[in-house]
């Protein structure tokens, strides 16, 4: 999800209507590069996010199924369909922003 500052409220990522994502934290070994990238499960497979990872970057578990990072455009919020899948990425997550 992003988070619309001008209405004050959080709305899908992408284009389309909400719908569940799948999302991966993908890594670079040879720049050592951190990138997350969801994408719809449907047929169509649309990216709905694609944002790099920076060092400093503060990953905030707002809840335990809701969490979220500021990039310099945007704030992401992923809503998580499961508290294993919030503790697994959050995992992947902070290893990453660690090893920045
Ligand atoms: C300093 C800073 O940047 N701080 C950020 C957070 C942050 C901290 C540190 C590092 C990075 C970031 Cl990003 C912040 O506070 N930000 C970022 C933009 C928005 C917000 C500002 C105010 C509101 C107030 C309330 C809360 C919010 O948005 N929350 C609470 C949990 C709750 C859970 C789920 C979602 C649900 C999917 C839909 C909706 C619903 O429940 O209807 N909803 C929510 O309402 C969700 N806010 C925020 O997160």
């Amino acid at each position: 999800m992003l988070y619309d500052d001008v209405h004050k409220r959080w709305v899908p990522a992408g284009s389309e209507a909400p719908s569940i994502s799948r999302v991966h934290i993908y890594h670079h070994p040879g720049a050592n590069s951190f990138r997350v990238v969801g994408r719809t499960l449907q047929a169509d497979q649309q990216v709905v996010i694609n944002c790099p990872l920076v060092k400093g970057i503060k990953y905030n578990q707002a809840t335990p199924n809701f969490h979220q990072w500021r990039d310099p455009k945007h704030v992401w919020g992923l809503n998580f369909g499961s508290l294993e899948d919030a503790a697994l990425f959050a995992h992947s997550m902070m290893h990453a922003l660690q090893a920045l």
